[in-house]
């Protein structure tokens, strides 16, 4: 594990880390990425796959990854997990690639008497200056699928362009062709004005991180009892303008907000992206259609086709 020790300690880093604990309403700071690396260079031509895996916190991010891998082990393809978390806990599937060999929050928060948020921040941007770290990390596995289980920290993606910064480097610079896979917690938004708030963060991301994207409703289980198939197709697969009028959004809702939830489901309407796939993590027919989606977006099989005359010329070797 690379120690964070004082002679790393940038001052500027050291700064915005300090200001992020105490952060002033609406401001945003602009990170200094790294982008060259001997790494990145020789791979230029090359094209490689995988998944971003996001959602807020605990909406089951890195429970979907291990059951992704899991699945793929079964049906026979590679695939490995790259932890972007600096403050994930171990799982029983092993990451390949893991934030925490180069920084964790752990060692920041005991290192620079940084609180849990401030610490994630410092990570971060650690890792967006330290960005050939990555690249020769992924440098290993250069034919292989790879998914990024990503923290559920929204700031991230939304006041920090941390996450938006590592998609463009992974995309532009790696030549990854990437997919978002977005997690929304099912029990959270089974209810039609939380289901708006998910949407908008769904959106968010979307927006943001300029990524291919499909949404996700992680553990359907925990509901299945409670709501009929019916109903369950109308979060699906949603017609935003018909929840506000049958689900009695506009009776329960503050008259005040009335236009407002009116005008936030006219723009989910017209963005026509707020479906989502249903997930429950320990069943493997639900894994399947998720990766076959992720797959038909990333064209992972066009790539596997490409490289089948490769493979050709290394057996008549
Ligand atoms: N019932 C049920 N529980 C689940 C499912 N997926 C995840 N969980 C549980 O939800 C909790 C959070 O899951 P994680 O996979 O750690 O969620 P995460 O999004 O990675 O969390 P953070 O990394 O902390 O943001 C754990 O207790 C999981 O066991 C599911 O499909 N069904
Ligand atoms: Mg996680």
């Amino acid at each position: 594990m690379r120690k964070i020790l004082p002679k790393f300690i940038d001052d500027e880093l050291k700064d915005h880390a300090r200001e992020a604990k105490q952060p002033k309403a609406g401001e945003a700071f602009t990170l200094q990425t790294s982008t060259q690396s001997s790494v990145l260079l020789d791979n230029n031509n090359m094209s490689r796959v995988g998944t971003m895996v996001l959602g807020p916190a605990g909406a089951g991010k890195s429970t979907f990854c291990n059951s992704i891998i899991s699945h793929m082990q079964t049906i026979g393809r590679r695939a490995h997990i790259v932890n972007l978390d600096p403050a994930a806990e171990a799982t029983k599937y092993e990451f390949t690639i893991d934030i925490r060999d180069l920084i964790s929050v752990d060692d920041v928060m005991e290192e620079m008497d940084l609180g849990p948020n401030g610490a994630l921040i410092y990570c971060f941007e650690y890792l967006l200056k330290n960005l050939d770290w990555l690249d020769e990390e992924i440098g290993d596995f250069n034919d292989e699928y790879l998914i990024f289980d990503c923290p559920g920290q929204i700031e991230l993606y939304t006041h920090i362009p941390v996450l938006p910064n590592i998609v463009r480097h992974l995309t532009q610079q790696l030549n990854f062709n990437l997919c978002a896979t977005y997690l929304l917690e099912a029990p959270f938004v089974i209810d039609s004005s939380k289901f708006f708030s998910g949407a908008l963060s769904a959106m968010s991301a979307m927006i943001l991180l300029e990524l291919p994207h499909i949404n996700v409703l992680s553990k359907l289980d925990l509901i299945k009892g409670d709501i009929n198939k019916r109903k369950l197709k109308r979060f699906l697969n949603p017609d935003a303008m018909l929840m506000i009028e049958t689900d009695g959004m506009n009776q329960e809702s503050n008259p005040k907000f009335l236009r407002l939830n009116q005008c936030i489901a006219n723009l989910v309407d017209d963005f026509g992206m707020v479906q989502f796939l249903p997930l429950e993590s320990n069943n493997p027919d639900s894994i399947a259609t998720i990766l076959s989606y992720i797959d038909d977006i990333t064209q992972w099989a066009e790539g596997q086709e490409q490289k089948e005359p490769d493979d050709q010329i290394d057996v008549e070797e």
